[in-house]
């Protein structure tokens, strides 16, 4: 039986197990066996990431933004139409054959946006060219999910279970349990929350699923298995997304109403340029990265230039962004913006930059 069947036999299980407390292990097992068997699908086989098959593009710039989408929903014709670089569009299904990449101009930030080919269901097991589009968007910083706003929201839910099934989450932050392989000592398990969805037994027999028979795991969030599982396997992917439904130049106002009040949702129409600048400003927003201007004594910032870097990076990571040699002489750093008391502040190598701050490094 190969691994496709044994998936399919495993998910008819789940689906016809009542799901209660008496079946809770059960379940809890065929879980840890569906993510083990979905975890062999995604090996490399050997014939995936030959070179030269178009897919294997250079990152460049702050950031990459990658569009996934099923076919003809206009992920060329908005690379086309936001960024210098033309993607080939047209009315058929499966115009695109390759990743295209475009960069869109942000104030000072350069970024990334890469046109795909259309997935379809299935794409996770190797449908249509769903492995290697799937395989790009694992390098991305932010997927741009594009859908088309005359097809309902059938698509959306399709598309997420096919990252799902990948390992790719989106929108959510890791599920906050700590879990460290031992090599002797057994399973302890402890909480530091009440757990309504895994006690210890199902823990371990889960752990013993994967042949885990001695580790560390600590709740810190009433999580259930598909999480725990997630924690155990490691290799999933938390990505932000931003949902953008093209072509509401075609759907009745009350509609697009709808769909722009959903989460993470972006309503555009590329063939009308509608709204294509606040589908910018949520991209910067959901990439969640800062620019911080640097100052020479003496003179005015340099607000021409600004260095880009991910939320939450200290002044240590803007030296080194500067010159990888500066944090040898940094003596101090002289700081101006929201992320400090006083304008400036004199600060070390471990404080937290924000958005839009000055900064003048002290060499010794
Ligand atoms: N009405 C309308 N049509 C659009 C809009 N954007 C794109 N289209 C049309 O949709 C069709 C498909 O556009 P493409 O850009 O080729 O779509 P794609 O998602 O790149 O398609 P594949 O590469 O085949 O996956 C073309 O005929 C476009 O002219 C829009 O905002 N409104
Ligand atoms: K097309
Ligand atoms: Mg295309």
């Amino acid at each position: 039986m190969g691994i496709l069947d044994k998936i399919q036999e495993i998910e008819r299980e789940i689906a016809r197990t009542q799901k209660n407390k008496a079946t809770e292990y059960h379940l809890g097992t065929l879980k840890a066996k569906l993510a083990k068997y979905r975890a062999q699908l995604l090996e490399p086989t050997g014939k995936k990431g030959e070179k030269g098959d178009g897919f294997d593009v250079m990152k460049s710039g702050d950031a990459r933004v990658a569009m996934i989408g099923f076919p003809s929903v206009g992920k060329s014709t908005l690379l086309s139409t936001i960024t210098k670089t033309e993607s080939a569009q047209a009315s058929y299904e499966f115009t695109t054959l390759t990743c295209i990449p475009g960069v869109i101009e942000y104030q000072d930030a350069n970024i990334q946006l890469l046109d795909l080919p259309g997935i379809i269901e299935g794409a996770s097991q190797g449908k249509g060219r769903g492995r290697q589009v799937i395989a790009v968007a694992r390098t991305a910083d932010l997927i741009l999910m594009i859908l088309d706003a005359t097809k309902k929201d059938i698509h959306k839910d399709l598309l997420e279970k096919e990252l799902e099934s990948v390992g790719i989450r989106l929108n959510v932050l890791p599920p906050n349990i700590y879990f460290k392989q031992k090599k002797a000592g057994g399973i302890s398990f402890n909480s530091t929350v009440p757990l309504t969805q895994m006690n210890e037994k199902l823990a371990q027999m889960i752990l013993h699923e994967y042949k885990i028979f001695n580790a560390e795991v600590l709740f810190r969030e009433d999580c259930g298995a598909d999480a725990f599982i997630d924690v155990i396997l490691g290799n999933r992917m938390y990505l932000n997304c931003v949902y953008v439904y093209n072509k509401i130049d075609q759907i009745p106002l009350e509609e697009v109403n709808r769909l722009a009040r959903q989460p993470h949702c972006v309503v555009i129409s590329c063939e009308m340029k509608l709204n294509l600048d606040y589908l910018k400003d949520c991209l910067w927003e959901h990439l969640n990265l800062i620019r911080v201007y640097t100052k020479k004594p003496g003179c005015p910032p340099d607000f021409d230039d600004s260095i880009i870097l991910r939320n939450g990076v200290s002044v240590k990571h803007v030296c080194h962004a500067i010159h990888r040699t500066i944090e040898q002489v940094f003596k101090y750093a002289l700081v101006w913006g929201t992320s400090t008391k006083y304008s400036p502040q004199r600060v070390g190598l471990s404080h937290i930059m924000h958005d839009e701050d000055v900064i003048q490094v002290v060499k010794k």
